[in-house]
């Protein structure tokens, strides 16, 4: 997958489309203090719950997978989640929920998951993304439109809750770029984006037809360790790499390309409140979502900060730039808010400086100096102490290193 897209990403011409440059500091700007530990809110969130649910995850060794598994296990317990996906877990992984080879295109291999584990949940992050789904179509529509048919299907006969995210490809050049609502015009012209627009619509059907709890969330790109699978919003990870081994990132979107995009935790945390949140309080089954919005000179300009030397350059991959120039560069995620009190936690700063602590341990190439000063744990356990179990408290300490370093 990776050969495919840095084939259609050989630059043959610049690209002459012009988008206004975005203004990082969007509506929602927060102050730089420290985001507060989400996992007092998944402890929170685990305490209320008077089910515990048994989840199924498929494509689940992609970017989103693995983290989202290690807090359900850390709320609900090891058994409680299972990864799926077609490929082999990597080699340096080994701390991961039970995990069980699952191709979503086989229709009674996914029953037979669902039946035998006893799943009332499925996550269903397998997916073609954007880029890659340019350049390989007629798989982009199996995986992304007959996956999704699957999933729904078994998902009706079994009772299923199911969780199918979008993204911000399923708006496209006609939607209104700034802002984006939740309902407004959806002409998307990737591949990816149509099979989006048809995941939220089948999805949608069946909550109205079936009485299928079907959720969705528009996603914008997310920021996080985990190399990303072939998208269009991969630069902003890309750049962290590439700043600690080199210090220069070459670009294949222009510089002031505005994108919206999320930070790992905040992604996390939308999904995990999302599906907490009883159905009677959902306005809608689709939501947008959001963290910040920024173009690349705006990141490397964060980058900086930390380290100095940090240089960019611009080699404009056309596909992907086209991509971009139909793109919301900031959605509006009010309904979000007001229906189930969402609230992103970290800003562009706080985004690069976990990012490179992060990186930096799992490169192990130190930073020039210590960028990012968080709370320390102990302070987020002793706050604890007060109402939670002794054994709560050695969970928590164990299984928090696991989720930021897998
Ligand atoms: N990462 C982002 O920035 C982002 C943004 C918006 C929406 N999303 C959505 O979130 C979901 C997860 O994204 P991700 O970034 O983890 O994707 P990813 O590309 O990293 O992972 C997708 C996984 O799907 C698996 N897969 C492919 N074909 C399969 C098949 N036939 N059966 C089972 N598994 C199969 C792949 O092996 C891969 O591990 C996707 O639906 C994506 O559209 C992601
Ligand atoms: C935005 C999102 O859907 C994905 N990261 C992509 O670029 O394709």
């Amino acid at each position: 997958m990776k050969k495919a897209v840095e084939k259609i990403c050989v630059p043959v011409a610049r690209s002459r489309s012009r988008t206004p440059v975005a203004t990082y500091s969007s509506q929602y700007r927060r102050t730089a203090s420290p985001p507060r530990d989400q996992y007092l809110r998944y402890y929170e969130i685990a305490r209320k719950t008077e089910k515990k649910p048994k989840i199924l995850i498929t494509g689940g060794l992609g970017q989103l997978g693995r983290s989202l598994a290690s807090i359900y296990k850390f709320m609900y317990g090891e058994d409680s989640v299972i990864l799926s996906d077609i490929c082999k877990r990597p080699e340096n992984v080994t701390e991961l929920a039970p995990f069980q080879y699952l191709n979503i295109m086989d229709r009674n291999a996914i029953e037979e998951a669902i039946v035998n584990n006893n799943v009332d949940t499925i996550i269903h992050f397998s997916a073609l993304l954007s880029a890659i789904g340019e350049a390989n179509v007629p798989l982009a529509l199996q995986v992304n439109c007959q996956g999704v048919q699957n999933v729904l299907e078994v998902s009706r006969i079994h009772r299923l809750k199911v969780f199918i995210p979008s993204t911000i490809g399923a708006f496209g050049p006609t939607t209104p770029r700034v802002s984006t609502p939740d309902l407004t015009i959806q002409r998307p012209r990737t591949i990816y984006g149509v099979t989006k627009v048809f995941a939220e619509l089948l999805g949608e059907y069946y909550f109205e037809k079936y009485g299928v709890d079907f959720r969705s969330l528009r996603f914008p790109g997310i920021i996080s360790d985990v190399q990303p699978g072939g998208g269009t919003t991969d630069y902003a990870i890309q750049i962290f790499y590439d700043a600690l081994k080199y210090g220069k990132h070459k670009c294949y979107l222009r510089h002031d390309t505005a994108l919206p995009m999320m930070y790992n935790d905040d992604c996390m945390a939308s999904v995990i409140n999302f599906l907490s949140t009883p159905s009677t309080k959902l306005s809608m089954r689709t939501y947008n979502v959001t963290g910040i919005s920024f173009t690349p000179a705006q990141i490397a300009e964060a980058i900086q900060r930390v380290i100095p030397h940090f240089q960019i350059e611009y080699d404009i991959c056309p596909i992907r730039q086209k991509i971009a120039d139909t793109w919301p560069q900031s959605l509006d995620d009010s309904t979000a808010r007001q229906d189930w009190n969402w609230s992103p936690e970290y800003d562009l700063d706080q985004t690069v400086n976990i990012m490179f602590k992060l990186l930096s341990k799992k490169l192990n190439i130190p930073l020039p100096f210590e960028s990012y000063k968080e709370e320390p744990r102990t302070k987020v356990l002793e706050s604890l102490e007060q109402n939670v179990s002794p054994a709560f408290i050695t969970s928590l300490a164990e299984s928090t290193p696991k989720v930021a370093t897998l």
